[in-house]
């Protein structure tokens, strides 16, 4: 089997508000390969959203270890961070954060120019497209958000977190703003990323589509349990 891309051990998170210090991770352990599948649930407020900040790398756990291809990450600084951010991670979230002058090729582009050094134009564009495809809207490449249903608008941020080809995908809640059918599509769209053996991590409230994942966790008092073992466990 191929080394994990992820894998947390211990990990421990306390959050300092305005009110007393609160531990929302008290010892996480989540391992994902290549082409891996997880589904996170959880009860609001459990600490999802938290935990897939530390994944992503825009926080760094108090205490436990993070492997990232094997290189503990646990606690490095900013500046490494972001590199690895834009190389290593795509990220789709509940709200599209489109930009809304933009068409949907120039909000995918947009990805390219800040993520990789200088892409001539041609090559550039060939990206987006193939990225475009992967979601099944390269037909609306010239259409700007407005003119978009909220599941193309969630197709479009996909295809911005993928152009840059990604080795993990991080979805927070991305059907949130969906209707159920239109939610289906959008898992559809993030699952066919593992067939190229991009890792995933679904955070989401909906059983049925944390369901189509190969694995699902459950986050709980602060560590994973494990709801249904998948074809990695
Ligand atoms: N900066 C912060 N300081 C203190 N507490 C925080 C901070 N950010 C979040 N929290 C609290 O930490 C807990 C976990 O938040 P988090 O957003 O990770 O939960 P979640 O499981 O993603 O919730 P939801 O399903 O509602 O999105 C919540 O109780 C939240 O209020």
């Amino acid at each position: 089997m191929n080394a994990p891309l992820v894998q947390l051990s211990g990990v421990t998170k306390t959050l300092k508000g305005q009110g007393e210090p609160r531990s929302i991770l008290s010892g996480v352990d989540l391992t994902v390969h290549p082409g891996e599948s997880v589904a996170i649930l959880g009860r609001s407020g459990s600490g999802k959203s938290t935990l897939l900040s530390l994944i992503g790398l825009f926080d760094r756990p108090d205490t436990g270890q993070y492997l990232l291809h094997g290189n503990d990450i646990a606690r490095i600084r900013e500046r490494r961070a972001a590199k690895l951010r834009s190389a290593e991670f795509g990220f789709v979230f509940q709200r599209f954060f489109l930009l809304k002058h933009l068409t949907a090729m120039q909000n995918v582009s947009m990805a390219l120019v800040n993520g990789q050094g200088w892409l001539p134009r041609r090559k550039r564009r060939a990206k987006v497209m193939a990225a475009l495809d992967l979601v099944g809207i390269a037909h609306l490449a010239k259409h700007r958000p407005s003119r978009l249903s909220g599941g193309e608008q969630q197709r479009v941020a996909i295809a911005r977190a993928l152009v840059r080809e990604p080795r993990i995908l991080l979805a927070d809640e991305p059907t949130g703003a969906l209707d159920t059918e239109t939610g289906a599509l959008v898992i559809d769209v993030l699952h066919a990323a593992t067939h190229r053996g991009c890792g995933l991590i679904l955070v989401t409230h909906d059983h049925a589509h944390a369901n189509r994942m190969g694995r699902v966790v459950r986050l709980t008092d602060g560590a994973l349990v494990p709801e249904r073992q998948g074809v990695f466990s």
